[in-house]
């Protein structure tokens, strides 16, 4: 028996891969390595690099290893790429994991948990969603992402598998051992690009977009913190497990912050008065979006233990020094 972890070279699937090692799992990572990195890897997993939606391979892997469920989180994740680059979302997000799940059926995979997206719900206004608000996405890759929700849907319909939604929001942080963390010096996220510039790796940083209708007309968002995250991804292989119907559930703590809260937060946390420009919108961005999260704690028991965005930069902070030593 194993677990197939795909992506788990990037961000959030490496911190998957941690969790699962130390709880004795036998975990296999599927990455082809495009975001992620080899070394973010833990040693007690097996690596087999190639593609996610390469279907024979991914049988062939099923087979090799007796793999039972996967994890997906494999795919391309910018927002505002995806206005420019659709077909690479639908390409990389919908048509990969379309193979995927086809794989998964071929194999006999019992159980599939799947890497969703607030992104699914678009412009939802200043009140905090919950999973039956109606679904718009503004971006083609929250459509890129829906889709892949409805295909699983159908497919477990069709077939002797069960599977688990997560709806991210947004993830930060770093594992609180330092093991992994957010590595890829392109990223585009918030607390990242704030975190580089606090260390001097960019001359400063842009707010996108000072009209939104929020309290101080910059964005908010709900971040949540990658390790409780992966733990609600823990109980959920368990809830599915123990034989629980498929379910799809947001991941937030139900508290918005706004872009300029989060860079006085890096601010505070780093000592350095670091310059944030004020700028235009970025494309496919909404004003705000946040989540209660009371059916994930109501399905999974989920009790998150990092709810507070100065330990979330503190240890993005950390991770961000980390990297700058690794790489010199
Ligand atoms: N970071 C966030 O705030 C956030 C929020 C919501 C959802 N998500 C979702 O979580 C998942 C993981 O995101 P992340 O932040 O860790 O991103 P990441 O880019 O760090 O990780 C993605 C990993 O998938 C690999 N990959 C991409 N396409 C692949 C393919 N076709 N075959 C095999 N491997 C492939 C990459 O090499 C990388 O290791 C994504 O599906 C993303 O959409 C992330
Ligand atoms: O340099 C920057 C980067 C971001 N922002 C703003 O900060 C907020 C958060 O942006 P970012 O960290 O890029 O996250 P999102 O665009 O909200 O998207 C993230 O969170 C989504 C879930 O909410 C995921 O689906 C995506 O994969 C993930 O990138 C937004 O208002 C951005 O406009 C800035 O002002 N300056």
């Amino acid at each position: 028996m194993a677990v197939l972890v795909t992506g788990g070279a990037g961000y959030i699937g490496s911190h998957m891969v941690l969790s699962l090692s130390d709880a004795g799992e036998n975990v296999v990572v599927l990455d082809n390595l495009v975001t992620g990195f080899d070394w973010a890897i833990d040693g007690r997993a097996l690596f087999e690099q190639g593609d996610a939606g390469d279907i024979d391979f991914v049988v062939g892997l099923i087979k090799k290893h007796g793999i039972t469920e996967i994890v997906h989180f494999a795919g391309s994740i910018v927002v505002p790429e995806s206005v420019t680059n659709p077909l690479k979302y639908y390409g990389n997000n919908t048509a990969t994991s379309r193979n995927l799940i086809e794989a998964a059926v071929k194999g006999g995979v019992k159980h599939f948990i799947f890497s969703s997206t607030a992104a699914v719900y678009g412009m939802t206004g200043l009140a905090p969603v919950v999973e039956t608000t109606p679904l718009n996405p503004m971006s083609p890759y929250g459509r890129s992402k829906l889709m892949t929700e409805m295909m699983l849907a159908d497919v477990a319909a069709a077939h002797p598998m069960t599977f688990g939604v997560l709806r991210y929001f947004n993830v930060a942080g770093a594992d609180p051992q330092g093991r992994s963390g957010q590595s890829s010096p392109e990223a585009t996220h918030l607390i990242k690009v704030a975190c580089q510039t606090a260390l001097g790796q960019r001359e400063k940083m842009d707010i996108f977009g000072t009209d939104f209708e929020t309290p101080d007309g910059t964005g908010v968002r709900d971040y949540i913190h990658v390790s409780d995250l992966i733990a609600a991804h823990a109980l959920l292989l368990k809830h599915l497990r123990g034989g629980g119907d498929s379910t799809t559930l947001n991941c937030a703590y139900g508290q918005g912050y706004s872009v300029r809260e989060v860079v006085d937060t890096v601010r505070k946390v780093s000592g350095v008065d670091l310059r944030a420009e004020e700028g235009p919108r970025r494309a496919g961005d909404p004003a705000s979006i946040t989540a209660t999260g009371e059916k994930v704690r109501a399905t999974l028991g989920w009790v998150p233990q990092h709810a507070d965005l100065t330990e979330i930069v503190q240890s993005a902070f950390a991770w961000e020094k980390h990297l700058m030593v690794r790489n010199r």
